[in-house]
């Protein structure tokens, strides 16, 4: 079967952020081919240049980024280089680490016949394949939604749905099941099934979870240091399993055991560090003949505790933690934090109470240097120099920023920049951290070393709150869990640990020792 893809010694430099400085290296002399309607996957640690690599294949390398290529990119008889991106956008769908980046027209529905729109499809066809492509993907109900305002989950639904619309020769998703649930990782899954008969379609998918490209992955791509270092078959995973965990690439392969919450009485001589009380929210844009995004929760995470909010996408998980440090107010109902009634505070004066990490770390982003945006947070509250910069060092250790300390945030790679996020919240040391979906797009690697620390931060006092869907951290690490379903409560309890237990790393010495006592540790 013919190519479709071929790479062929492709090296790429960033411009230096800035304009000054040294250019950064993303690629290096990398090559690889992908035959026409095969599944390939792209895998390698924390800013290893896979990111970089689909870039080139869709032309956002090199037509929208500054920085030096050499070698090229062909997509069947297309040359990246010499083809505008209006051009390429026609044969290849991209769908980015950020959905919100890519979405741009008003509704769900425009977004997605707007690719159709640009192949000149007659209005009646455009009306059907929307509707094609909103069913594969589950999504009809979001059909009239603003863009803006969905969940980002809902928006990486979207975006592919954009990207697929059109039918392209190619579709590249970068990290979709750091972003999707089950059921739209499935509906994935099924959606380039579909694509594949129908029109031969390639697809090539970016992946930290690695369980669907070891079943299914008819060419695999290991990046390293910006080099492909093996052009193979899903072979990999099982023959070369130690180089790929020696590398951060976690090799799993067997399904997650089903995450059991077990029902608990409250425990009415508690101490609580966060209440919800009969909590109701809606956003303002949201219309009264929908239900509200979050509708009378009522549980209470007492201190000391590691709770996991889980639920689908879209079922309000990111929002009730926005509640929690002031950046979103209920329209009913109350939550309370150490005692203290959140609706009197702002959002600046509930910092000292509560770290947060939103789901899209770059948001945040402000100072010049890795360095000094740690450090930004505890300086605006008056820990001391000597203080901010032993801090700091202990963050660039643990996230292993030593090579990017200087650079600012945002020319980071994705898992790099919620690395930075993360301990720009660690580093606060505040009683209560709330991380939303904390561990998508880290490497195994990072990803350990961040939910280490934060449970040896648990084990000496700290409650932790963590909105995921990963059924396996729950178990490993969380004490407690809260389901959501459509912004309701579903279940609220212990979480059953399933025989494994989490190894802790002793107690930093001179840091206060366990003491809650609750075994959180598993
Ligand atoms: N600004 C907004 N305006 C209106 N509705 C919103 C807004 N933000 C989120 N929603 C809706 O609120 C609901 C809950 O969204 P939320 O982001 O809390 O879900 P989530 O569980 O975190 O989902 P995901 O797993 O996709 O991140 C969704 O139906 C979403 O479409
Ligand atoms: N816009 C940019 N400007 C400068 N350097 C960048 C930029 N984007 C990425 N880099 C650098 O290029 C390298 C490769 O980044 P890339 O995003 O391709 O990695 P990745 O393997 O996709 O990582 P992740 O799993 O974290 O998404 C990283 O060292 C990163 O710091």
């Amino acid at each position: 079967m013919a190519d479709i893809i071929t790479v062929m010694n492709l090296g790429w430099r960033y411009a230096a952020p800035g304009g000054g400085g040294e250019p950064i290296q993303g690629l290096r002399d990398a090559s690889c081919y992908v035959q026409q309607g095969a599944l390939a996957g792209v895998i390698g640690p924390t800013g290893s240049g896979k990111s970089t690599l689909v870039k080139a294949l869709a032309g956002i390398i090199p037509h929208c980024t500054n920085g030096s290529l050499n070698g090229y990119v062909r997509i069947a008889d297309m040359n990246v280089k010499s083809t505008t991106v209006s051009d390429l956008s026609l044969r290849v769908g991209y769908v980015g680490q950020d959905p919100r980046a890519q979405l741009t027209s008003p509704t769900v529905a425009e977004e997605i016949a707007f690719p159709l729109e640009n192949r000149g499809v007659e209005p009646d066809e455009i009306e059907a394949r929307v509707d094609d492509v909103l069913a594969m993907l589950h999504i009809e109900d979001l059909r009239e939604r603003d863009t803006a305002t969905l969940s980002t989950g809902e928006m990486e639904r979207v975006a592919i749905g954009a990207a697929i619309a059109g039918e392209p020769d190619v579709l590249i998703v970068d990290e979709p099941a750091s972003l999707l649930d089950e059921e739209g990782y499935e509906d994935l899954v099924n959606v380039i099934d579909v694509m594949r008969r129908r029109t031969r379609m390639t697809a090539v998918l970016v992946e930290q979870d690695t369980r669907f490209l070891a079943q299914r992955a008819d060419a695999v791509f290991l990046m390293v240091n910006g080099e492909i270092i093996r052009r193979t078959t899903a072979d990999i995973f099982t023959r070369e399993r130690s180089l790929l965990e020696s590398v951060g690439v976690i090799v799993s392969d067997q399904d997650a055991t089903p995450l059991v919450i077990e029902s608990d009485e409250p425990d009415a001589a508690g101490n609580p560090a966060v209440v919800f009380n009969h909590v109701h929210a809606r956003y303002a844009d949201s219309p009264p003949s929908e239900a509200p995004q979050l509708d009378d929760v009522a549980f209470a995470v007492q201190q000391g505790d590691f709770v996991a909010i889980t639920g689908g996408n879209g079922s309000g998980k990111s929002t009730l933690t926005r509640l929690i440090n002031a950046e979103l107010r209920p329209d009913r109902g109350q939550i309370v934090v150490n005692g203290v009634d959140v609706a009197s505070r702002t959002p600046v004066q509930m910092a000292q109470q509560v770290a947060v990490v939103d789901q899209h770390p770059a948001d945040m982003f402000c100072a010049q240097s890795v360095r000094e945006e740690i450090g930004f947070g505890p300086r605006a509250l008056g820990v001391d120099d000597d203080e901010v910069a032993r801090r700091v060092n202990e963050m660039v250790r643990l996230f292993d920023l030593y090579d990017v300390e200087d650079m600012p945030a945002g020319a980071l790679s994705s898992g790099e920049q919620r690395a930075v996020a993360l301990a720009c919240a660690l580093v606060m040391h505040a009683p209560v951290l709330v991380l939303d979906e904390p561990a998508a797009g880290l490497d195994h690697r990072l990803k350990s070393r961040l939910l280490n620390t934060v449970a040896r931060m648990n084990q000496e006092g700290t409650t932790v709150i963590i909105a995921t869907e990963d059924a396996d951290l729950i178990q490993r690490y969380c004490s407690h869990a809260a389901r959501l379903d459509q912004g309701r409560l579903v279940s609220y309890g212990r979480v059953r640990a399933n025989g494994r237990r989490f190894l802790a790393p002793p107690p930093v010495q001179g840091v206060r020792a366990a003491s809650n006592g609750k075994g959180v540790a598993r």
